[in-house]
């Protein structure tokens, strides 16, 4: 599976934030969105997921072989962690494989309510899910708030070996080198010129 993006435009609040937008992440690679705050890199992570529409272009993938993270994990807080890693292979149809729990570093705490887990604890525990459900497409927003050095480098080498050694891709906004051998895409060229806002704008003067 590969994800292909052509002439991709996108909007937030009505308003375009980036246009001409193409680019290919093949099997085993992984793509790093560059970009200041308000670039529209969440932007473009919740269009590629398809939890919102384009303006215009094509997205060569499924929404149903993509997940999407950010710092909305879905846990549920009554649930201790091993019943939430359980809740989402069954919701997923996967069988939940316990290696999860060390890949993540939640063997510790793995009967704990997972309301009751730090937030960097609970960062892992959302990113857990996506070893659990097993998803080629990653979209990843931020993953590494609230983890601590350890931790990142524990994602990174997950990423690296359980999910792009085994022909997973990922696109991944983050501001926190993970040591990953990707490219950068620079959010910046894409920007859209002011004149896609022109018709709004107008509206106000
Ligand atoms: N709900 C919203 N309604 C209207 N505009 C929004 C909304 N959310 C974000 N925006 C605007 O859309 C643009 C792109 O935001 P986006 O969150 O995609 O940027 P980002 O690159 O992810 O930024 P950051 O690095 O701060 O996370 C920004 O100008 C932002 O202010």
């Amino acid at each position: 599976m590969s994800l292909r993006v052509e002439g991709l435009s996108i909007a937030r609040g009505g308003v375009p934030v980036l246009e001409g937008l193409s680019f290919a992440v093949e099997p085993g690679q992984a793509l790093i969105l560059r970009g200041p705050n308000g670039a529209g890199k969440t932007t473009l992570l919740r269009v590629l997921a398809g939890l919102a529409p384009p303006l215009s272009g094509r997205i060569d993938a499924t929404p149903e072989s993509a997940a999407y993270a950010s710092h909305a994990d879905g846990i549920k807080a009554t649930l201790s962690v091993t019943e939430n890693l359980r809740f989402w292979a069954d919701l997923y149809g996967r069988s939940f494989g316990a290696e999860v729990l060390d890949d993540f570093d939640l063997r510790a705490l793995r009967d704990r309510p997972a309301g009751t887990l730090s937030a960097g604890q609970s960062r892992r525990l959302g990113l857990a899910r996506l070893g659990v459900i097993g998803r080629p497409v990653l979209l990843l927003d931020e993953p590494t708030v609230s983890l601590d050095a350890a931790s990142v480098a524990r994602f990174a080498a997950w990423l690296r070996e359980r999910h792009l050694g085994q022909g997973g891709l990922a696109v991944i906004a983050t501001h926190v080198p993970l040591g990953l051998d990707a490219p950068e895409l620079d959010l910046g060229r894409f920007r859209a010129s002011p004149r896609s806002t022109q018709g709004s704008d107008a509206a106000f003067l």
